[in-house]
């Protein structure tokens, strides 16, 4: 039995929780392969080591003071290391990084340190080998993750050791420059490690009991899901349920390696069980909810737009042009609404819509800002009539304007558009239509 295991910043903040996470490696011999995050927030109010390296390498760059940071970013290593009563000396270290924010060796290198560290630290209190995440995982010269060859040469590395610690997050291009993954990224080195060992599960510990079916930050105590397929956590993770990366899955869908998340906290839960599919009665019709804030709706309209071919491509090759990527297109016979990020969106506005006009003439086209997206998922839905009425009326019960809904054609989603006033409204409503109405 081989397990891959990733804890988050949040399980690796402190001594304290460091010494539950040697608790839980120590109590499973399976749990060989060790992925840790950097140290993350201590208390709501604390702060991420990764978000002070990024502070104190901008201060670097611009020959502002960066000492305080680094030396507050220190501190924290060596509460780990004290509290842990651990002999080892982390000057060397800190130096060598000092020396590279120095000679400008890049946001990504300065991001990395974090989790590089903490791997050492882990790898110490743990008597595991250290392997550094930049000899084993690569990228190519544009920054595109190097799927194959990674695969390769760290299966090849882990073949021939027994138990490691590789650091989450980075890896390396062919010249040595360090590269990260996106924010969150440590989940997909972890299902990169175990995709190369054939690990019979990834383990993916973190500050709560699993899944849970809506965020708690909206939800009060929601319920944990059990088990959920691959495609309703991509969807739900893609629609802002941060707990587990996006891209997390793919390493482990192409091997059918089951991922479980669980609380580092609470190492009796069960937590959630991902897989590619189950023969489990889902226990509601929807399994999750998540949604994110920050869309902007541009409808177009023109008489008899569906009787003229090429519309849809000649719209949308505006919203090309400009870089402007979109999220969700429903559409009627005499209109069409695209939803995109505001963020990207902002700046080329005026110009898409310009280019919109001369592109396809409309009678008409408006815009509306500050919506949120709503992806209701469940492989349940598929099996129930009736999933959309009762979100309508759920949502009309409690008030909130609809501006939109679409059903995916997997009919495994349902993705509703509201202000973004109405957010968290809009997510009690569907919680307690479903969740508390189906015991
Ligand atoms: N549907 C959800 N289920 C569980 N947690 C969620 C969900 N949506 C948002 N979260 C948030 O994700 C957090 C865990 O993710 P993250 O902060 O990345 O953890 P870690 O530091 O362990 O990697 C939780 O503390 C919770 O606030
Ligand atoms: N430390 C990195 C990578 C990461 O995955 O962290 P966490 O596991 O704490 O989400 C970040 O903050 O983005």
């Amino acid at each position: 039995m081989k397990k891959v295991v990733k804890f988050g910043g949040s399980s690796l903040a402190s001594a304290k929780q460091f010494k539950k996470v040697g608790d839980i490696i120590r109590e499973d011999k399976s749990r060989r392969y060790v992925v840790p995050s950097a140290p993350g927030k201590r208390s709501d109010k604390d702060e991420k080591v990764t978000d002070m390296l990024y502070q104190c390498y901008e201060a670097a760059l611009q020959g502002k003071s960066y000492k305080k940071i680094l030396e507050k970013i220190r501190e924290r290593y060596d509460e780990i290391i004290d509290g842990l009563n651990l002999n080892l000396n982390l000057d060397f270290e800190f130096s060598t990084i000092e020396e590279n924010f120095l000679k400008k060796a890049g946001k990504d290198y300065a991001a990395s340190r974090g989790e590089y560290l903490n791997g050492l630290v882990m790898a110490e209190y743990l008597g595991y080998e250290f392997i550094d995440a930049a000899d084993v995982i690569f990228f190519d010269e544009d920054g595109a993750f190097l799927a194959d060859l990674t695969d390769k040469e760290l299966g090849e590395r882990l073949g021939h050791t027994e138990r490691a610690v590789i650091p989450g997050f980075y890896g390396a291009k062919k010249d040595g420059t360090i590269k990260t993954f996106s924010r969150g990224g440590s989940d997909i080195t972890g299902s990169i490690v175990a995709k190369a060992i054939h690990a019979d599960m990834y383990e993916n510990w973190t500050d709560v009991s699993g899944f849970l079916v809506a965020d708690p930050r909206i939800i009060k105590n929601p319920e944990v899901i059990e088990t959920i397929t691959y495609r309703e956590l991509r969807e739900l993770a893609y629609m802002g349920a941060s707990v587990l990366h996006e891209d997390a899955i793919f390493p482990v869908r192409k091997e059918g390696i089951p991922i479980n998340i669980r609380n580092t906290n609470k190492p009796e839960d069960k937590g959630t069980l991902i897989v590619e599919s189950t023969c489990r009665k889902p226990n509601y019709t929807i399994t999750g909810i998540a949604g994110k804030k920050g869309f902007c709706s541009i409808n177009i309209e023109k008489a008899m737009m569906n009787a003229e071919v090429g519309f849809g491509r000649k719209v949308l090759e505006v919203f090309e042009r400009y870089g402007v990527s979109f999220e969700h297109m429903p559409s009627g016979i005499d209109t069409m609404t695209i939803f995109v990020h505001q963020s990207e969106f902002e700046e080329f506005e005026q110009s898409v819509i310009a280019g919109i006009h001369r592109a396809v003439e409309p009678d008409f086209v408006e815009m509306e800002s500050d919506l949120a997206l709503i992806a209701v998922v469940g492989r349940g839905m598929k099996a129930t009539r009736g999933t959309a009425g009762r979100i309508f009326s759920g949502l009309a019960h409690s008030r909130v304007n609809v501006k939109m809904i679409d059903q995916g054609s997997s009919e495994l989603n349902i993705i509703i558009g509201v202000k973004n006033a109405d957010f968290e409204e809009a997510i009690k409503a569907i919680y307690d239509i479903f969740i508390m109405t189906e015991v």
